[in-house]
This record gives structure tokens, C-alpha cells and sequence, in this order.
């Protein structure tokens, strides 16, 4: 495999146990990553985190099938429980939404950072507090000493997020999975994460999967973007690019995208296409 490839993707399918037999989630998906910024947009349900987590394999009870999932040497269709506990932090990580269900709430947070370093490398329990700190510092926490010893109940929800996002890079992953990764971040500190995670890109080489909902983010931040549409993968396109977008559905996105200035127009309303369902969708 090319090593400018970090994944590569073929027939990803994940389907969820319903009372009435299995659902499916995500449908046939097929994409590489390179050392880049790949942005996964489409609305709430399209199947956008369901990826991230079955490629980490987050999702006991959910059923997944594909021809491949190659990440550098892993074959993930056939790693064994015990490697996938060694990839997951150290090797790809995943930034989860709600960092409510990421932390633990009876530990400090500090410890819990430093605890992700020292379960992958080899170090004392001072030299993986200097580096929590550090990372903490990183994700633009002040007084990252006070702020160490707090509990997850004492920190607010902004805050508690750049915790967890230092938690998941603490360990220096090649892969990063960030799942709406700024949705509760101000203006400002936004611009500060979205920064360190480029920086992972450009001065690391590590490759970016970006899940959002906001298109404008994703077109301006990233380097390609797939569209989902019910579990499917609808259209790929260079960000730079997105005028060349050929399917509906991403038309729609685009036009129904508020913009500042310019004559007040209603927006657009997205209308949907029984045909999007199909896996021969234009
Ligand atoms: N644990 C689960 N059990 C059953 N169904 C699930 C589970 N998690 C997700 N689903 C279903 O799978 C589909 C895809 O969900 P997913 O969370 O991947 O979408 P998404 O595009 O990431 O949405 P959002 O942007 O709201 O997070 C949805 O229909 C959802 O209801």
C-alpha cells in the first residue's frame, strides 16, 4: 500500500440491531485517508459517526462487514481485541460529541490525561503529568495546574471538551477522528483547536477524518469532503472545489447555506428524492 495511505476503506457496512432485525446505518462505503483533512458531512442520522466508531470498533452489538479496512500494516476486518486496544489512543483516536461519556467522573481530569500517555509509553507518573500538562496548555487551558486537579463535574462543557481532545492526542495518534470536534467551543477557542489539529496534519503527517454537520467548516477547513446521504457516500469532492458538486443532495447543502451580506433571500429548502435512496443515486 502507498504509504501516503493511512486507511483504506472498501464495502464499509455497519448495521444496528432494531427490535425488527437488523438496521442498516452505513451502506457500502469505500474511501482511503491520506496525510490530510478529509471532511464527512451530511445530516443528523446519515451515518457519519457510525464510521468513526466502527472503524475504532466502538460498537459491540452492531454488525459490521467489509472487504477491507487496511490502516498501515493492520488488517482492522482481523485484528484481534487485544490489537485493536493497542491501535485505539496510540494509533487512531477518536474525539467523541459529548465529552460527558468520555470521562471518567470520579478522576481528576489531569490524571485521566496523564493516563492516556502512560498506558502507551513507557514513562514515570511525573513525566506523564509534564506532558498532560503541556497538552492541556495545547488545547488553550490557562492554568492547566488548577485545572488538572479538577473533576469532570467541576469543568464546563467547552472546557470539558478540550480535555477530552487532549486526552485523545495525548498519546500522538496517526489518525484522528474528530466528531464534531468544535460544536461546543466559542468563536475564538474553536480557532485554537481547529489550528492544533491542522498542526497534526501539516508539521506531523497525520491524516484528519473531520465529522460534521457544517458544511462552511468543512469546505474551509479540509482538503476533501465525502457527502452522506442514508448511510451512503453521495459524493466526494475536493473542498476547493465544491462548486463541482453534481448530486442533488450536495446542491441543495450548498444552496440552503446561510450567507452574511448581499440581498435578504429566503433560504432555499432542501427537497429530497425517494431515487437519493438507491445505490445507483445520480
Ligand atoms: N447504538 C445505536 N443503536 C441503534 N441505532 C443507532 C445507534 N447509533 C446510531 N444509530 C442509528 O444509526 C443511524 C446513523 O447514526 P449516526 O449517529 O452514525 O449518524 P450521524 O450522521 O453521525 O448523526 P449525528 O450527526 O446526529 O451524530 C441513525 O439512524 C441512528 O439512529
Amino acid at each position: 500500500m502507498d504509504d501516503t495511505v493511512l486507511l483504506d476503506i472498501r464495502n464499509l457496512s455497519v448495521a444496528y440491531r432494531g427490535e425488527d432485525g437488523m438496521v442498516p446505518a452505513v451502506r457500502n462505503v469505500s474511501f482511503t485517508l491520506g496525510r490530510e483533512r478529509l471532511g464527512i458531512v451530511g445530516e443528523s442520522g446519515s451515518g457519519k459517526s457510525t464510521i468513526g466508531r466502527a472503524l475504532l470498533r466502538l460498537l459491540p452489538t452492531a454488525q459490521i462487514t467489509a472487504d477491507r479496512i487496511q490502516f498501515g500494516q493492520h488488517d482492522l476486518t482481523r485484528a484481534s481485541e487485544r490489537q485493536m486496544l493497542d491501535i485505539r489512543g496510540r494509533h487512531m483516536s477518536m474525539i467523541l460529541q459529548d465529552p460527558k461519556f468520555s470521562l471518567n467522573p470520579v478522576r481528576p481530569v489531569g490524571d485521566q490525561v496523564a493516563e492516556a500517555f502512560r498506558i502507551h509509553h513507557r514513562c514515570t507518573r511525573s513525566e506523564a503529568k509534564a506532558k498532560a500538562l503541556k497538552m492541556l496548555k495545547a488545547v488553550r487551558i490557562n492554568d492547566p495546574e488548577r485545572v488538572y486537579g479538577l473533576y469532570p463535574h467541576e469543568v464546563s462543557g467547552g472546557m470539558g471538551q478540550r480535555i477530552m481532545i487532549a486526552m485523545m492526542l495525548i498519546a500522538g495518534p496517526e489518525v484522528i477522528i474528530a466528531d464534531e470536534p468544535t460544536s461546543a467551543l466559542d468563536v475564538t477557542i474553536r480557532l485554537d483547536v481547529l489550528k492544533l489539529l491542522d498542526d497534526l496534519v501539516t508539521s506531523r503527517g497525520s491524516g484528519l477524518i473531520m465529522i460534521s454537520h457544517d458544511l462552511n467548516l468543512v469546505r474551509n477547513f479540509c482538503d476533501r469532503v465525502l457527502i452522506m446521504y442514508a448511510g451512503r457516500i453521495v459524493e466526494m469532492l475536493d473542498a476547493r472545489n465544491m462548486g463541482a458538486a453534481q448530486h442533488p443532495y450536495t446542491r441543495g447543502l450548498m444552496a440552503a447555506q446561510p450567507r452574511i451580506g448581499g440581498n435578504r433571500q429566503p433560504l432555499a429548502v432542501l427537497k429530497r428524492d425517494p431515487a437519493w435512496l438507491e445505490e445507483k443515486a445520480p
